[in-house]
């Protein structure tokens, strides 16, 4: 068993404490080995010959090794609470920091019940082994060892009799070893994906409810619960069978052992005393041996326990700091990504030969089409990966080689995921700047739009967040994200699409203040929406995975490529102020090609025929299967288009964003949906409804040709 080899290496750490440990431990086998054979002196020197000197002193010889063994018994005892206690801490904290080492792909692969697993269950069990079932399995093999030296001296025909049917006693357990091993491993397991189950149903409860999936949730629990309930069976029959073969083995060795002996005394080969003493002793080292055997299956949990955490532990970091790591002076230059090529996994490259230069004290903003590789340029630059080929730079050191304290000291990165810790908003906001104080993080919540509705809150900014930030909603958590990420007064921002979730007048506040930060630091910015980055000094236009242009808006909207065409498809919409009606220029309906060769007029009137609609995040516009009556145009906010596979999961195959259309076919037939689309974050559409656009077209047939003849064309 390769872990108890393992923990013998921990436990050798703390020499002392293993010292004093064994000392005690030998004691008290000794003295547990010593005692039988005691009574062939009693029997045969002191009570046959009725010799009452030598009873006196057989007896004092027991009483005082029994004190001796006694006290060593508890100094051994001490010092072996100490040592796995301490064995156990340093475990824990290893595998902590471990874990705190790693960057994304790890926690790809391991998922939060995983995790959580090896520190409760997993751990629980390791220090299981390390307190009582370790040193519980020393004593018990030192037992037989010394008892079966003790009994050969005895009579050693009579033990190899006894040897014979220990090796039968083994058997048993060695052949169903691998069996148990495999259970507890499967049973682990089945708990595991059981954990994971409800660590999604209790995240994505809204989700839940929303699609109304709970029937679907609860058929998947049930088949884990069914399978807990036949795995853990087996597991359990198998170690119980584990415990019980030996016993049943020794009731036989008994027996032999009781013939053979009493042979051996009619045929003057044994003492009476002798015998009694081998009895007594034989009981002793059968009992150790049995406890050997009924310890192994906790070892053996616990084994895979170990394995599970090694697991972790082997777990290279993907990101490793250099030797001697560079620290990132003061920036001056800025941030150069130098023919940058990067995949998530090694069959795909997400950024192909991606290079660019943003200047220290600039604005700059990566803009694209969904998928196009932005956010993952933006997760190179925060080096949460590195990249396959290519450098990333700050002032010319490549992040690679400068240190992640001196890295995330000059920097600060909001992601989309807006995570707060279950502790105070005060707490939350100062964990870049644990030393800032109140008007400082007043001042951050301002310029994050934020500050008015944390001061209305009763507990102000010591409100305090609970479920890692669910108790607030999308756009409050990004803001306070954003709030905490400028207290910090980085040198640089990284900023991935956050101000998604924020109604028209928060963005513009928070787009404001962000663009104020331009000539103190250096902002790069992710979105999708192009009114924020009108002013950028320079913009990135990514298009799978590579930068197809840049410049400034001017420079691109006159280019007329990409950037254009993506501007163009935002613009034409008016939104009133309280962001719930929109209308449609006919200049705007133009550029959607079904609409190509209508008449100024009746672009006009079909715009008249758009109703607004406002949508919150995971609710659906369209359902897969149900019948289509209206058509889309995207204003703002981002969906997902997902299809349902044959194992009834969700599939995502695309992602619409401010601009997009989708559902034309319904202005002609009412067809089943072949997708679903579903709200990303806070969304505003407008939609045309087929009645009306046939309304409307009675009037005007053309309309209808000239609809008909692009969908039939693209069908
Ligand atoms: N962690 C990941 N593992 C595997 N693939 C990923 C991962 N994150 C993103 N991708 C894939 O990489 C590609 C680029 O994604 P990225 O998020 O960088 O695009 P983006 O332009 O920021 O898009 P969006 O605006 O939708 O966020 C996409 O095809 C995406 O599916």
């Amino acid at each position: 068993m390769h872990f108890i080899r393992t923990m013998m290496r921990h436990f050798a750490r703390h020499k002392p404490l293993l010292v004093f440990f064994l000392i005690g431990l030998l004691f008290e086998v000794a003295y547990a080995v010593g005692a039988p054979v005691s009574l062939k002196y009693l029997v045969d020197e002191a009570f046959g010959p009725k010799d009452v000197q030598a009873f006196y002193l057989i007896f004092s010889l027991l009483l005082c090794g029994g004190l001796l063994s006694l006290a060593a018994g508890l100094v051994g005892e001490y010092a072996l609470n100490k040592l796995s206690g301490r064995v156990v801490q340093k475990l824990r904290s290893d595998l902590y920091v471990h874990i705190q080492k790693q960057s994304a792909p790890f926690f790809q692969r391991f998922r939060v019940g995983d995790i959580v697993a090896r520190f409760s269950s997993d751990m629980a069990s390791v220090e299981r082994v390390a307190t009582f079932s370790l040193p519980f399995f020393l004593k018990e093999a030192l037992s037989v060892a010394l008892g079966l030296a003790m009994l050969i001296s005895l009579e050693w025909k009579l033990t190899l009799v006894m040897v014979f049917g220990s090796l039968l006693m083994m058997a048993g357990p060695r052949l169903l070893q691998g069996r148990a091993e495999s259970a507890n491993l499967r049973y682990k397991e089945a708990q595991e994906r059981f954990t994971n189950l409800i660590d999604e149903t209790v995240k994505g409860h809204r989700t839940v409810h929303a699609y109304h999936r709970q029937s679907l949730l609860l058929e998947r629990a049930r088949s884990h619960i069914q399978s807990l309930l036949t795995l853990g069976l087996k597991m359990h029959v198998t170690n119980s069978l584990l415990e019980r073969l030996p016993l049943t083995v020794l009731l036989l060795l008994n027996g032999a052992m009781i013939g053979f002996g009493g042979y051996l005394i009619f045929q003057d080969q044994l003492s009476i005393g002798g015998f009694m003493a081998f009895f007594t002793l034989f009981m002793s080292v059968g009992q150790a041996a049995s406890n050997l055997t009924l310890v192994i299956p906790g070892l053996i949990d616990s084994g895979s326990s170990f394995k599970r955490i090694a697991e972790v532990l082997d777990y290279e970091p993907d990101l490793r700091e250099v030797e001697r790591p560079i620290e990132l002076p003061p920036i001056v230059e800025g941030l150069t990504m130098d023919e940058v090529t990067f995949g998530y996994t090694e069959d795909s490259d997400q950024l192909k030969a991606v290079s660019l230069r943003i200047p220290a004290g600039s604005y700059a903003a990566f803009v694209g089409p969904s998928g196009s590789g932005k956010s993952t340029a933006l997760q190179l630059l925060a080096r949460f990966y590195d990249p396959r080929q290519g450098t990333v730079s700050i002032d010319g050191q490549n992040l690679r080689d400068v240190s992640e304290a001196s890295l995330r000291q000059r920097t600060a990165v909001v992601t989309q995921e807006s995570f707060l810790f279950n502790t105070t908003i005060r707490d939350n906001l100062l964990l870049g700047r644990p030393d800032a104080n109140e008007t400082e993080i007043v001042e951050a919540a301002k310029l994050a739009h934020i500050h008015d509705t944390i001061a209305a809150w009763p507990g102000g900014y010591d409100t305090p967040v609970h479920h890692e930030g669910a108790s607030l909603s999308g756009g409050q958590r990004q803001r306070v994200s954003i709030a905490r990420a400028l207290l910090k007064k980085p040198e640089v921002l990284l900023l991935d699409e956050v101000t998604s979730a924020l109604d028209p007048g928060s963005e513009a506040g928070v787009n404001d203040s962000i663009r104020r930060l331009r000539g103190s630091a250096t902002v790069v910015s992710v979105t999708h929406r192009l009114d924020s980055v009108v002013q950028a000094d320079l913009i990135f236009v990514f298009q799978d995975g590579r930068v197809v242009e840049a410049g400034t808006h001017e420079e691109l909207l006159r280019r007329g490529g990409l950037y254009r065409e993506m501007w163009n498809k935002q613009h034409g919409f008016v939104l009133s102020q309280d962001g719930l009606h929109v209308s449609v220029d006919a200049d705007r309906l133009a550029q959607l090609p079904f609409f190509k060769g209508v008449e100024s007029e009746q672009l006009r009137e079909l715009a008249d025929l758009f109703a607004t609609e406002t949508l919150q995040e995971g609710d659906s516009v369209v359902r897969e299967g149900d019948s289509g009556d209206k058509f889309y145009l995207i204003v703002r906010g981002k969906f997902e288009v997902v299809k349902r596979g044959s194992d009834e999961e969700d599939r995502r195959v695309a992602v619409l964003q401010d601009g997009d259309h989708f559902g034309e076919i319904a202005l002609l037939k009412g067809i089943p949906r072949t997708a679903t689309v579903r709200a990303l974050g806070p969304a505003v559409v407008i939609s045309m409804r087929r009645d009306a656009f046939l309304a409307l077209t009675a009037k005007s047939p053309h309309i209808l040709q000239a609809v008909e003849q692009t969908l039939r064309a693209r069908l």
